[in-house]
């Protein structure tokens, strides 16, 4: 029989940020069903399963071409129409259930973490501007216009360039958890290595490693996504506030 070893625990962090740390995906769906209505046309959770976690004009582009509208709103003229919208309504971007928690755990018990955000710069600011004191603990940060990153998620890039600016890195990909919401997060995670492969064979649990940077998905997916997009992920949890740090060999909350 192959011996088979077990997962190495986790040491470092990754966190997306819309609709996983902050509760920011419901002004992207109020501003593309208002756009969509004027072309009678309705905007559902197929659609934005296609278009969240995505760059802006990555996610314009799917917008535009599955709506059937391109011929009429470009992607880059959807982008400028939801802006005035979407800048109102960032600033007051809540946090999450749990993220609070979760984050100031993870930093108290000195365990490193980063955001790697679809988001660019103008949108990250407003959107975290009444949180700068939880954001500041994050190790560091990648955007969407980071240089780094040629091609948004699913594509593996954001999280490569995360994994290697940590203190020492790049960090091997087996020690690395992140947090996701989004179908393309997740693939993209998977795409970067950080898919922990679970099989239950012969009554026990067997890991295969991929080759690549980072190997463990946790997705805390809204509620109105469609179940076929969980399988990607290694755990799929309802809120932060399920998470249990031990599962993953991280030091368990104080006030388990
Ligand atoms: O989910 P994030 O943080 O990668 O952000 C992506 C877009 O800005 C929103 O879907
Ligand atoms: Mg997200």
């Amino acid at each position: 029989m192959a011996a088979v070893s077990g997962p190495k625990p986790v040491t470092h962090v990754i966190f997306d940020m819309d609709g996983l740390l902050l509760d920011t995906e419901k002004f992207y769906t109020e501003v593309q069903e208002i756009i969509l209505a004027r072309y009678n046309k309705t905007f559902d959770w197929s659609l934005k399963a296609k278009m969240m976690g995505r760059k802006a004009i990555e996610a314009a582009r799917v917008f535009v071409e599955e709506t059937g509208i391109s011929d009429s709103l470009s992607a880059e003229d959807f982008l400028v129409e939801r802006e005035e919208m979407l800048r109102k309504l960032f600033p007051t971007s809540d946090l999450m259930p749990g993220a609070s928690r979760l984050i100031k755990h993870l930093h108290a018990k000195g365990i490193p973490f980063c955001l790697a955000t679809g988001s660019h710069r103008r949108h990250f600011e407003l959107k975290t501007q009444r949180h700068g004191e939880l954001f500041s603990l994050m190790h560091h940060f990648v955007l969407g216009d980071d240089p780094e990153v040629k091609q948004g998620k699913p594509s593996p890039d954001i999280f490569l360039a995360a994994a290697k600016r940590f203190e020492g890195g790049p960090v091997e990909s087996d020690k690395i958890l992140v947090f996701e919401d989004a179908p393309s997060g997740v693939l993209a995670a998977k795409n970067a290595g950080i898919n922990r492969h679970v099989a239950l064979a012969t009554s026990i649990l067997q890991y295969s490693s991929l080759c690549g940077p980072v190997r463990s998905s946790v997705m805390v997916p809204d509620p109105q996504l469609d179940k076929s997009h969980h399988a990607t992920a290694d755990q799929v949890l309802s809120s932060l506030l399920d998470f249990n740090p031990s599962d993953w060999g991280l030091p368990p909350f104080e006030d388990a």
